[in-house]
């Protein structure tokens, strides 16, 4: 008898019936524990997300409160110009001249009619009484000092805004 030299028989090699820990890790299945948190779609977790008792806060209403708040420390001569241009039309119709100009304002020009509003102020046609270009039309844009220190203070109050 002579000694066969065929192929040597290897065990044959089965799927483990429980699958090692990092079995997860390389199979496109999901794991069971995956699967079990909410139905792991990618919806799942924003939507717990915004399962908050409170949604947050908008800035818009922080910006609204600040605006509210400064409006209602506003003294009547400074209401006298509207957020929206053209409410009172032109040509000084509730033109309110209750504030201090620049010192000598009133020596190098002569003032006229208001001609339009924005949001700050309002522009009124000028003379300039004296010196060069004298008698020559100027436009002079008026800015009430409470109504700039008014913005200032908003935009301090601002939280992305570093003071
Ligand atoms: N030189 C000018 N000649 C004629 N009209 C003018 C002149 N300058 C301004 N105006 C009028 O006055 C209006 C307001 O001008 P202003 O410069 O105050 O506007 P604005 O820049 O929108 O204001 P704000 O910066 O306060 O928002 C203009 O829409 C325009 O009708």
């Amino acid at each position: 008898m002579g000694i066969c030299y065929g192929k040597p028989e290897l065990p044959e090699v089965r799927e483990p019936t429980t699958p090692s820990p990092a079995h997860s890790l390389f199979s496109s299945k999901k794991s069971p524990s995956v699967a079990s948190e909410g139905g792991g779609s990618a919806t799942a977790t924003p939507r717990r997300f915004f399962k908050l008792p409170f949604p947050p806060p908008s800035p818009a209403k922080h910006i609204r409160a600040v605006l509210a708040r400064r409006h209602g420390s506003v003294k009547p001569n400074e209401a006298a110009i509207p957020e929206d241009e053209g409410e009172e039309g032109r040509g000084g119709a509730g033109l309110d001249k209750n504030f201090g100009f620049l010192k000598g304002f009133a020596s190098k020009y002569e003032i006229g009619e208001e001609v339009g509003r924005g949001h700050f102020g309002y522009t009124c046609t000028a003379k300039i009484k004296k010196g060069d270009g004298k008698d020559q039309p100027v436009p002079v844009k008026v800015i009430p000092k409470a109504k700039v220190k008014q913005i200032l203070s908003f935009l301090q109050d601002l939280p992305f805004i570093a003071s």
